[in-house]
């Protein structure tokens, strides 16, 4: 078999689709975005498509490594989102080919079912209450809010008061009927994020995810060691090597690689697995679309560290599509009790709608994300 086109196809509301053909018919679909970069990744995809047509695209390895080392610069969000969503497809070819899941192919199921979370509160936590009600009637109990808003390097106790406020707030409603992570989302610098998890702490979030940003990740440890709260990061990883400083160093209670964006299922996997021999909880990081979280249920099924799926269902980005909107075979993607249960059909066991992704993509957005600024008028950290 070999591989013959890839296409790609930029959809609201803020996603890439990839479809690889062989020349024996057999399709495979992929999710390579960055989102906000999606025409960058997009030439990415078509500038690798010169090493795969030709290849076989059952030599999953052999084509990782060679899209990986095969460019003396590599690694980084853009060509690790487009090797990722190639690697997802050739995975779907595979299962497609054995009549198989993907998971089938790795080992087999390690677990039944895993507990996915939503978003609630949007940008600016907001509505938190009302959210989470909402959810809490059709089955989850564990969610995600932004914890702050614009957040200065130093600023003030009555912005560490106003992003307490919200979490005593969902305590007061609900106890601890319910859990919840705060996403500081790289908005906090280490000195303020010092001071913001210890008020935070005693409301005991589930996790806090990216208390400073990627960059600064030596802050990971240290602000570990002053708080009981599991740290989370991982969404702005993109390969196991940049994974391997973090888990080294120690800090980090979950790690969150995003299987569109750190190499797709072949380099997730080991980044699990790496996760798992440092006693790390692994749960991908996943505000994207249907052939990306079907990728992450993959590994989540195979990964005895996965501990809690992402999904955009009702997320606030999601204007102008929802989750599953190009997926035919909905039902395999509907949550029991806040779960995803194991994909059953062949490959990635996602059926696209092929007919409306090919509509809807001629009225693809550039979706960006929102440039905030202090009232100083210095760029923020959104
Ligand atoms: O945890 C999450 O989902 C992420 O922080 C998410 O908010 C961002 O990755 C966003 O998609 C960037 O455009
Ligand atoms: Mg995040």
């Amino acid at each position: 078999m070999k591989i013959t086109k890839l296409t790609t196809y930029r959809l609201a509301p803020r996603w890439m689709f990839l479809k690889v053909e062989t020349d024996e018919g057999v399709t495979g679909w992929g999710e390579p975005v960055i989102e906000g970069r999606a025409r960058s990744v997009e030439a990415a995809v078509h500038e690798l498509s010169e090493m795969i047509i030709g290849q076989d695209p059952a030599r999953i390895n052999d084509i990782w490594q060679t899209l990986y080392r095969g460019g003396f610069y590599r690694g980084g969000p853009i060509l690790m989102s487009a090797i990722s969503g190639i690697d997802q497809a050739l995975w779907d070819i595979k299962g497609k080919v054995l009549g198989v899941p993907v998971y089938q192919l790795l080992g087999g199921l390690v677990r039944d079912k895993i507990k996915a979370y939503s978003w609630v509160g949007g940008d600016r936590p907001s509505d938190v209450i009302s959210g989470i009600n909402k959810l809490k009637n059709i089955g989850f109990d564990t969610f995600k809010l932004n914890g702050c808003e614009e957040m200065g390097i130093i600023d003030n106790s009555r912005k560490v008061d106003e992003a307490v406020a919200v979490v005593a707030e969902i305590r007061e409603a609900f106890g601890n009927s319910i859990e919840f992570g705060l996403d500081f989302h790289g908005r906090v610098d280490a000195p303020m994020a010092k001071i913001l998890i210890k008020e935070l702490e005693p409301y005991r979030p589930l996790f806090i995810e990216e208390p400073v940003l990627a960059e600064q990740a030596e802050y990971y440890v240290r602000l570990a060691a002053q708080t009981h709260i599991p740290i989370a990061a991982g969404e702005r990883m993109f390969s196991r090597f940049d994974f391997k400083r973090v888990l080294a160093d120690g800090g980090l209670g979950i790690v969150q690689p995003d299987l569109s964006h750190a190499g797709g299922i072949t380099e997730c996997y080991k980044i699990a697995a790496m996760a798992e021999s440092y006693d790390v909880a692994f749960a991908p990081h996943c505000p994207l679309g249907p052939i990306a979280l079907a990728s992450c249920l993959h590994i989540d099924f195979v990964a005895r560290n996965a501990v809690l799926q992402e999904q955009s269902m009702g997320i606030h980005y999601n204007q102008g599509a929802e989750l599953l909107d190009y997926v035919l075979n909905k039902e395999d993607f509907s949550m029991e009790d806040g779960h995803f249960y194991p994909p059953t059909k062949p490959g990635l066991g996602v059926e696209i709608n092929e007919e409306l992704v090919i509509e809807r993509s001629k009225q693809a957005p550039d979706w960006r994300n929102p440039i905030w600024r202090y009232p100083d008028g210095a760029v923020a950290e959104w």
